[in-house]
Parts: structure tokens; sequence; C-alpha cells
């Protein structure tokens, strides 16, 4: 359920500032970008926009959010918001420009990744739900990606619902996995919500539930012939397989074959490698080993190496959660201010580190590709343009300097204008195709889970000067 009051009070007493101080109107520029790519990787995935553009749809505020507001009280028992502010915001509708990177592109850090422009208080009253969206779909959609190259195209599904953050986290994390690259998932709203493939196995209640584990397997495979991988660690994992197998023989002579078994504990790589050979060895080579149990990009990777037998993953917990990171550290800046002659006055916030200061201006991410491989991106004023050739500078190392060459486009493209959506509808299935054919275009150095290459990304010289200056005058 969309609600103008999911937000922070501070938007709303904002919004009540700008109105009283009559500034409500002053048109504005803010962006949504992140500093920090998340897990030490090179690369994250560009994802919920579209979750940002459904509460932007239905934002308004209703009688009973308006009644709610009109009750609130200050620490000193005051009223907090005066009357005339609530009737003010009970008619208000967004006046919002949105531009966007589109879901599944991959990003860098301090690109924006949506850009926000309109009346002050419109473009305040988005930040909190936008950030909340936008940084949360984009930790997993990411996670997922790293998973999903880790297992090097052997299929992960995602089995987090019952570890998420809440039931709505857990519908916008499998959304996420699924852009991200995962095969399929657990969760069955998300399966009728967004079209991802349902899969699953059973749960070690189900052999618990019988005296003998072959009768359980027996029992499960009779229910479902066609749909049957059986958990087999429930007691001895290695005699489980050899039960396993004796269901499969059943099965077999009942014209159906055994899909998978499943390994949730123990040494991975080698049960399965034990599991694999056993199956083999009585004619079930194309029954699936699927293997789960805390498993992230790393352990994958790792199984792999160790030359695990897996051909399923099953993710839960560290790729809902973000697991090693919990949180994207995404931000929303005011970037400029429209002067009474129309023009833009850029808007800066300074720090203690230079490269942590905002970045001025309306921006666009312009990137460049030499045949198929991305080569850089420039985060540019859009309003500025180039200043002569496109060379970026690393804000971060302001030496790092790179002249880049190659087709371009922009990566930014109106979604959102006049009240209504613009642009090509942007499908979940387009998206998730969109971040496979992006990850295919990195150098495969960025795409490395653990001390990636950093990607070229970083400002346009002309406006990394301009930002010094302005930086210089703020000093
Ligand atoms: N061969 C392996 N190499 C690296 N990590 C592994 C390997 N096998 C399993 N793991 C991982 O090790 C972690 C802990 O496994 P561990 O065996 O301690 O737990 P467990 O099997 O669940 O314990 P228990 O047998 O008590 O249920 C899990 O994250 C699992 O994915
Ligand atoms: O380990 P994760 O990556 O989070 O993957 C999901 C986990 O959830 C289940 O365990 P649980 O003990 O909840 O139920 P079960 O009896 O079905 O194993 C499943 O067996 C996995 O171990
Ligand atoms: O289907 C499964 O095997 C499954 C589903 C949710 C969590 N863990 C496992």
């Amino acid at each position: 359920m969309n609600s103008p009051l999911q937000t922070d009070l501070y938007q709303l007493t904002m919004a009540a500032a700008y109105w009283h101080s009559g500034t409500a109107d002053q048109e504005s520029v803010f962006h949504a970008f992140f500093r920090q790519l998340p897990f030490g990787g090179g690369y994250a995935i560009a994802a919920g926009l579209e979750s940002v553009l459904e509460w932007v749809e239905t934002f308004h505020f209703a009688q009973h959010d308006i009644a709610y507001l009109g009750e609130l009280r200050t620490p000193r028992g005051e009223l907090m918001f005066p009357p005339e502010f609530l009737k003010f915001l009970s008619e208000l509708r967004l006046d919002l420009s949105i531009d966007a990177v589109a879901e599944g592109e991959p990003v860098f850090a301090h690109e924006p990744l949506l850009r926000v422009q309109g009346p002050i208080l419109h473009a305040q009253l988005v930040e909190t739900a936008l950030l909340n969206m936008v940084n949360f779909q984009t930790l997993v959609a990411t996670k997922a990606a790293r998973m999903v190259d880790a297992a090097g195209g052997a299929p992960v599904v995602e089995f987090g619902y019952r570890r998420a953050q809440g039931p709505d986290g857990a519908l916008s994390a499998s959304r996420a996995a699924w852009m991200g690259g995962c095969a399929g998932t657990s969760n069955v709203l998300a399966g009728q919500r967004y079209g991802i493939p349902v899969r699953g196995t059973h749960a070690h209640s189900w052999v618990m539930s019988f005296d003998e584990e072959t009768e359980a397997f027996d029992r499960y495979a009779e229910a479902m012939p066609d749909n049957s991988i059986l958990l087999v660690d429930t007691y001895d994992t290695l005699q489980g397989v050899r039960n396993a197998i004796l269901t499969a023989r059943k099965l077999r002579e009942r014209g159906h074959e055994l899909g998978g078994i499943r390994l949730d504990s123990g040494d991975l790589a080698w049960l399965s490698q034990q599991a694999r050979m056993l199956l083999d060895e009585a004619g079930f080579a194309e029954v699936k080993i699927v293997a789960s149990n805390d498993l992230d990009e790393s352990i994958i990777e790792s199984l792999r190496q160790q030359g695990a037998r897996i051909d399923v993953w099953g993710v839960g917990t560290r790729l809902v959660t973000g697991g090693d990171q919990a949180a994207l550290g995404g931000v929303y800046k005011l970037a400029a201010l429209r002067q009474p002659d129309g023009s833009w006055k850029p808007r800066i916030k300074r720090s203690e580190q230079s490269a942590k200061s905002s970045i001025p201006g309306r921006l666009q991410v312009r990137r460049f590709r030499n045949r198929s491989e991305w080569v850089g991106d420039a985060i540019y004023d859009e309003d500025r343009g180039f200043t002569g050739d496109p060379v970026i500078v690393d804000p971060a190392d302001p030496v790092r300097r790179k002249k880049l060459v190659g087709e371009s486009f922009d990566l930014l493209q109106p979604v959102w204008r006049g009240g209504r959506r613009v642009g090509a509808t942007q499908g979940l299935d387009e998206a998730r195709e969109r971040c496979r054919a992006g990850l295919a275009a990195l150098h495969p150095g960025v795409r490395r889970a653990v001390n990636p290459h950093r990607y070229p990304a970083g400002l346009e010289r002309g406006l990394w000067q301009y930002r010094e200056t302005l930086l210089e005058a703020r000093a």
C-alpha cells in the first residue's frame, strides 16, 4: 500500500517551512546516487525505479493522512502543522520531471540514478521513499548479479523469503534478485506478481514427519512425480543419497524421473562429489544436485574451485539481506536552483573529503563504448555540456584521468513528465536482459568479485574544474 506518509517527519516539516517562507515553488534539481560500490565490487545494478514511479503515480494526501497530521503535536504540546498548510497538502499534486537510469543497467559511484526536477517542496517530499526503494533493490540486484556470476552459468534460485527484512522486503528482494539474474524464486507471491518462475524442494520437516527417510522420499515422489527434489541431509547425507536412488528407481519404473537431490549441510564440495558418484553409478546422471546453506558469492566461487558437483544453487539469507553489506548508502542531494532569468544556479555541499562533496549542476551520464565493450562513463552538466574532448577525472583521486573515445549514449532518460510516465515501458524481464547484456559489456576484471578493476567513471573535466572552483569559494 502506497502512502505519502512513507517518509521521514523532517520532509514534512521542511515542506511546511518552504510553504511558510514562500520558497515552495523554487524550481530545483536533486540527484539520487551512491558514493561507494557495494560489496567491495566493481559495479552495481540500478533497480527500484518501477517502485518509485508506482509510488509517485498514486501520491496524494488522503483525508485520513491529513487528519493524522492535523493531530500531531510538538514535544511542547503545540500543533505541529498549521491547518492552512494541511489544506495545501490535501490539494497538492506532484509536479515533477524525473529522468532515470533504466533498471538493470550497471552503474558506478557518483552517477545519478535518478534526477528529480520540480518545485523544491515537491522534490523534497519524494526523497525518503525514493531512496528506500532504490537503495534496497539496487543492493539486492547487485548481490544477485555477483552470485550468478560466481555460479558461472548454473542456475541460482532465490530462497530468501523467511530471512528477508519483512514481507515487503521479501517481495522487492525477489524482484531485484530476478533482475540480477536469478533463475527463479521460492516466493509464490513474487511469482504471481512479477511472473518469476517459482521453484522449490521440500523441508526437513517432511522427512521428520515419517519414521523412515525412505518412506518420506517415496511419498513425496508419489505426490510430485515430475517435480521431486529430495532433501537428503536430515540424518546421514550419503545414506540419504542412497535412499533417494531407491525412490528414483521406483519413479522410473512408473515412467517418471527424479528431478534432483538437495544438500543443506556439511562439506558441500565433498558431499556433492560423493553424491554425484553414487547417482552416476546408479544410472541417474541426469538427476541434479541442488545445494543450499548460507551460501554467498565467495562460498559459491570457492566450492566451484574445489570441484564441487553442484548444478543448482539455492540462496536465501545472504542474498535478500545483502549479507556482508546490509544497506546501500545512496543519497539524494540538491544540485541546482533555477534563477529568475531561467538559468540554473549550482548548489554544493562541502565535505572534509573532497570526493564526498556533492556534485553541482543538472547532471547526466554519458557512457562510451568501443565496439561491444564499455570504456568509461562521464558525469557531466547537461546545461554546460563538455569542455573540449571528453576527459574524465576521478573525484577520489584527481590525478586519475582518462580520455574517452568511441560511440556514446546518455544513461538518464525521461521517465516522468507532467504527472505521468513517459518513454518506453520498461518491464522486469527487459531489466533482467539489460543487466545480462550490460555485464557482458564490462571488462571481466571489473566483474571480478574481489579487488576488481575500477571501471573508469568520473566527472567530465570541465565539471570537475567548476566544482573545484565552487569548493574553493566555500572554503
Ligand atoms: N567445502 C566448502 N567450502 C567452503 N565453504 C563451505 C563448504 N561446505 C560448506 N560450506 C559453507 O560453510 C558454512 C557452514 O557450514 P557448516 O558445515 O559449519 O554448517 P552446517 O553444515 O550447517 O552445520 P551442521 O552440520 O551442524 O548443520 C556454510 O555457509 C556452508 O555453505
Ligand atoms: O541458508 P539460506 O541461504 O538462508 O537458504 C535458505 C535456507 O532456508 C532453509 O532452511 P531452514 O532451516 O529454514 O528450513 P529447512 O528445514 O527447509 O531446511 C533451507 O534449507 C536453506 O538452508
Ligand atoms: O524449496 C526449497 O528448497 C526452499 C525454500 C525456501 C527456503 N529454503 C529452501
